[in-house]
């Protein structure tokens, strides 16, 4: 396994009020498997996705990747652990207005210890023939498949998706989709994607069901299905 989590709680105090966001969550993944966070608003797949990519620690319990302890980590730990082994695509894709799909992408690489050729990276989500172009040129969907070479370019170990097709119209979220399945396939990335599209859920390996900061449900899919098969 290499996530491996007991007991993970986190609670946001806010004056009196005091906010359950996960609540005794246990969670095993292992290596290269595609996982699915599906569950309402506020039901915690962030708190739990952002705990996992260390960007946020849980107020009680334990979460390893591989032998980096995530909750005791201090903060020059988790930005080495987040720099060398985790890649992110959020709903929004934060590219850098200014500069061209290639440079976006060129970028990331050049901080990375084990650089993936930005051109692969851009092959493997199907765009090499916007290398020039600019952010503002491209569809949406072409926006965020470039966020994900972008976040493979330093060939992360785990890519950790928060609702990636979120702004995304049907056809274009599926092209996304097919562009993280394809990471995932082909070089091994340990993947997981928060989404509230129960639809989603057939590409995984597995699915993981949130509800009131639990974890309510799991299902194995025996076997997955591609994007393209997916109807919602
Ligand atoms: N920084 C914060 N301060 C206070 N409460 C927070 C904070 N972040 C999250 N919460 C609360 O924790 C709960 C879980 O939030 P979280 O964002 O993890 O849910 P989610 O399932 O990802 O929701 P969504 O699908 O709407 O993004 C919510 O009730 C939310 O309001």
């Amino acid at each position: 396994m290499v996530f491996h989590a007991r007991g993970l709680s986190k609670t946001y105090v806010m004056g009196e009020v005091e906010v359950h966001a996960l609540r005794d969550i246990d969670l095993d993944i292992r290596e290269g498997e595609f996982v699915v966070l599906l569950g309402p608003s506020g039901s915690g797949k962030s708190t739990l996705l952002n705990i996992l990519g260390g960007l946020d620690a849980p107020t009680s319990g334990e979460a390893r990747w591989r032998d980096h302890d995530l909750v005791n980590a201090g903060e020059a730990e988790l930005t080495r652990y987040r720099r060398e082994h985790v890649g992110f695509v959020f709903q929004f894709y934060n590219l850098i207005p200014s500069l061209t799909v290639l440079e976006n992408v060129e970028l990331v690489q050049e901080i990375a210890e084990k650089p993936f050729d930005p051109r692969a990276a851009l092959a493997l989500v199907g765009l090499t023939e916007r290398l020039d172009h600019f952010p503002s040129q491209l569809s949406g969907g072409e926006q965020q498949r470039v966020a994900v070479a972008r976040a493979i370019a330093k060939s992360p170990d785990v890519l950790l998706c928060d609702e990636p097709t979120g702004a995304l119209d049907y056809d274009t979220g599926k092209l996304v989709l097919a562009a993280i399945a394809r990471v995932n396939e082909q070089l091994g990335t340990t993947t997981v994607i928060i989404t509230h599209n129960a639809a989603i859920a057939g590409m995984a390996d597995r699915v993981l069901k949130l509800g009131g900061g639990r974890i309510v449900g799991e299902e194995r899919n025996e076997c997955r299905l591609s994007p393209e098969e997916l109807r919602w």
